[in-house]
């Protein structure tokens, strides 16, 4: 949709009200000659006295079913449990579609004085948080000035393909497609699908026989200029699925000019990562395609020298593209050294991640200081979906597309098992999962166990993953192993930028085969070759545990995780049963003895009923004999 919809459509609402007032003034001026005769004054006088109690009963009516909803409200947050697999009810779904629309109007109306403004200064003006219409296909090309030359056209050679063909491939890699705009675009089955273009006649995927399915199915929309959330299995490929499409629209697309004086780095495209670890790989990722088409990409990351950081950005005028940890790139926009008023691609990378309270201020502030989401491609990618962070999702985005890889459907966090496709949560089918209950003390002396079983023999040397909860535990477990004479790196965030790195680098040249970590290792890093994942202590959340097993078992090989299990963990006893039943994994009776009812995750709004409603399906019509 372009910007002078959104307008036409606030100017729209304006007019509507000042409809309403006219028509009250000239309701008055029309009766004053009437007012003369009394018959017809008695008879007005009649209505008013009518139209005043009707008015005064309404009111009445209204408080009643505000203070009704009210009431269901508070219900359904006091009810924060729900067994396994269990649905939210009508009353929560009800509650919340009210409850959405209440703190958007102030919202919306900051959103419109940006976009009156021309574009934000960085100060982190929270986005509207609405949905709305749906753009055309080409919505982002529409909408800017200095158009992309890149317009997707589907190939004479995908045409070609059967659409029995076309259907089958989309159940055999279980990809959904939700696309409220209806544009039936065809999964690229081979890179020979896509449109010829300079970045492509450089062959930069020589090395992959065929895209994957988040990539296959997600590029025609994102190279269309739709906004995209992918979801999909980890280590699936899902940096390249927003990295392609990044770099054909930027290649494709003029840079905005500025005055020669003007210092500020104005990026065109965004990545922002929530470790410093990812930022730099999915930098590494992004700079090797963009550089085959002449573009630069800078990583913004805490830990580091800013100066170094600032020199590079001044270096390549401006840094096409940046890769960013939140709170770094805060710095750079604060300081004025930084500017995304150029921005036309956005991509969160572990979107659900950096949607959650944690980064939700950070993320408001970068996409607020972006151009308005309708001026943009804004596109989001993760292996976790979870209810909580998908209207918020929504709202920095245009009419997006989903694309779901997996049938999750089955069973998930905090999601449903009804078989509605609302469930996100799903393992890599690749990994074993195993479960170990054990006593809280023993789990020292159980991991160098299973240290010592996993390195036998040929397999002395592979790469093992060792996910501890906090960073004393890391340090504490390092020093144990390394007591015990095994070669040790760790990760957490106790540690210098430099020593973090070094392990990393360490573990993944094969010096060190074992690496500590805590969670900031648990998403998104792709170092090849992990064999097991060994979860010391169970995480915070359950998406987390599927991040943190999914370091294994990338690419399409196979892989291994242990997970010792506690007493002290059994919250988490329900879903972590529903993420090894839906990966057809054994489930151990000890583990089922700690119960399987899954703790509701709440939304900070909404509460613990917070259900994802899908406004494009039709409301059930019941009808009474
Ligand atoms: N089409 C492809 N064929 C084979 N391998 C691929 C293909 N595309 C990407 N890969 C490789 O797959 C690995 C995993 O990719 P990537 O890190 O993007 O996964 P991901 O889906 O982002 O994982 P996570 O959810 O853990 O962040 C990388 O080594 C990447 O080079």
């Amino acid at each position: 949709m372009s910007a002078g919809k959104k307008h036409a459509r606030s100017e729209g609402e304006e007019q509507g009200a000042r409809v309403s007032k006219k028509q009250k003034t000239v309701g008055t001026a029309d009766s004053s000659p009437i007012d003369s005769d009394p018959s017809v004054l008695k008879a007005e006088k009649k209505k008013k006295k009518k139209e005043k109690k009707d008015k005064s009963e309404n009111k009445e009516e209204k408080k009643k079913k505000e203070k009704k909803e009210k009431k269901e409200k508070k219900k359904t947050r006091e009810e924060p449990e729900q067994s396994t697999g269990e649905t939210g009810n009508e009353t929560g779904e009800t509650s919340i579609a009210d409850g959405d629309t209440k703190p958007e109007k102030s919202k919306k109306s900051k959103s419109k004085s940006r976009e009156q403004n021309g574009l934000s200064n960085g100060t982190g003006t929270a986005e509207s948080t609405d949905l709305e219409p749906a753009p055309a296909v080409n919505g982002i090309q529409d909408a800017q000035p200095n158009a992309s030359n890149y317009s997707y056209k589907q190939t004479a050679a995908l045409d070609a393909v059967s659409e029995v063909e076309i259907q089958d491939f989309l159940k055999a890699k279980e990809i959904a497609i939700s696309d409220p705009s209806s544009s039936n675009l065809r999964p690229v089955m081979q890179f020979s699908h896509l449109p010829t273009s300079p970045l492509l006649s450089k062959n930069p995927f020589a090395t992959f026989t065929e895209p994957t399915p988040i990539q296959a199915a997600s590029w025609p929309f994102a190279l269309s200029g739709r906004d995209v959330i992918g979801i999909a299995e980890t280590g699936s490929g899902k940096t390249i699925a927003f990295a392609l499409p990044c770099v054909e629209l930027l290649a494709s697309s003029p840079k905005a000019k500025h005055s020669k004086k003007d210092k500020t780095a104005y990026a065109r495209a965004v990545v922002v990562s929530p470790t410093r670890e990812l930022a730099m790989q999915t930098h590494a990722a992004m700079s090797s395609l963009a550089s085959l088409v002449g573009l630069s990409a800078v990583c913004l990351y805490g830990g580091a020298s800013k100066d170094d950081q600032r020199t590079l950005l001044r270096k390549n005028s401006g840094a096409d593209i940046i890769v960013a940890t939140p709170g770094r790139l805060k710095d750079f926009l604060s300081e004025g050294c930084v500017s995304l008023s150029d921005v036309r691609f956005a991509v969160l990378d572990e979107a659900d991640r950096m949607l959650d309270k944690g980064f939700e201020e950070d993320i408001k502030l970068i996409l607020g200081s972006c151009p308005p989401r309708e001026r943009r491609q804004t596109l989001m990618f993760t292996a976790t979906w979870p209810t909580s962070v998908q209207g918020l999702a929504e709202g920095f985005m245009v009419n997006p597309v989903k694309v779901t890889i997996g049938n999750r459907t089955r069973a998930g966090g905090d999601g449903d098992s009804q078989g509605n496709g609302t469930v996100e949560l799903q393992a890599n089918s690749r990994i074993e999962q195993k479960v170990e209950v054990v006593d809280p003390r023993g789990k020292e002396q159980r991991l160098l166990q299973l240290l010592r079983e996993a390195t036998k023999g040929s397999a002395k040397n592979d790469r093992i993953l060792v996910f501890c909860l906090y960073k004393k535990e890391a340090v504490r477990v390092e020093q144990f192993l390394q007591r015990n004479g095994v070669r040790v790196a760790s990760i957490h965030g106790d540690l210098r930028q430099d020593q973090r790195t070094r392990s990393l680098e360490a573990f993944k040249a094969g010096t060190t085969s074992v690496l500590v970590a805590t969670d900031v290792a648990a998403r998104g890093l792709d170092i090849p070759e992990v064999k097991l994942v060994i979860n010391v202590t169970f995480p915070l959340t359950i998406e987390d545990y599927v991040h943190r097993i999914g370091r294994t078992g990338r690419a399409g090989k196979l892989g291994k995780a242990i997970t010792l299990f506690t007493e002290h963990d059994k919250a988490h006893s329900g879903s972590l049963i529903n993420v090894l039943r839906a990966a057809k994994q054994p489930v151990p009776d000890e583990l089922l003895k700690f119960g399987t009812t899954v703790k509701k995750k709440g939304h900070d709004t909404y509460g613990a009923f917070f259900k994802d409603v899908d406004m494009s399906k039709k409301g059930t019509k019941i009808t009474f004999d």
